[in-house]
């Protein structure tokens, strides 16, 4: 139905659909699984809970969910999917922010898990993305990561002027990236 109108990417495993309406790894995999059936792209929102972090098990955790989606993607599929990392104790006001390291060192470990059990073409090929409180002061440092290719962007997307100041900081961070990668 959504392909059908038009629709060419949709938002999977946000941390509202897994704790506030149930939703399990194994209902968000199938549905990853059936929307690139389809031909959809597939944003799979993976994230850590304050009560796991406290426990060490934020790592943990995150790989669980990815892993379990991965089971339902093939191979050749991940560059249909981007993979957002949501600490989930950064969202909300007056939430402490996650810093633009750890955002860095959780997209990274994301990435190695890709390349380790599905292959290297894979976490080249998957698109990673930062979600949490994005606002138009921390877009730049959350843009220019190493890991990061773009943001899932909730209240301050609301506004337009904001979000087309978000989009330019994500541009102008990945450009300058890519310079640096060039040695210029
Ligand atoms: O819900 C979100 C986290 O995935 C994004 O919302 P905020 O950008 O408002 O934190």
């Amino acid at each position: 139905m959504l392909a059908g109108v038009g629709c060419k990417w949709v938002l999977l495993g946000h941390a509202d659909r897994r704790h506030v309406l149930g939703e399990t790894d194994e209902l968000i995999a199938a549905k990853v699984a059936k929307c690139l059936e389809v031909g959809l792209h597939v944003n799979l929102t993976v994230g850590d809970t304050a009560e796991a972090r406290e426990a060490g098990k934020a790592d943990e955790s995150l790989v669980g969910q990815l892993s379990a989606a991965a089971a339902g993607i093939s191979k050749d599929s991940w560059g249909k999917l981007c993979v957002a990392y949501e600490p989930v104790w950064a969202v909300g006001d007056g939430a402490q922010p996650c810093s633009p390291e750890e955002a860095q060192r959780v997209l990274a470990m994301l990435r190695c898990w890709v390349a380790d059990n599905v292959g290297k073409a894979a976490a080249q090929a998957v698109r990673m993305a930062y979600t949490g409180s994005v606002n138009e002061a921390n877009a730049a440092s959350y843009a220019a990561l190493a890991d990061n290719n773009g943001f899932v962007v909730g209240r301050a997307g609301l506004d337009a002027g904001k979000l087309l100041n978000i989009c330019s900081a994500l541009a102008e961070g990945k450009v300058t990236a890519s310079d640096k990668l060039l040695g210029s």
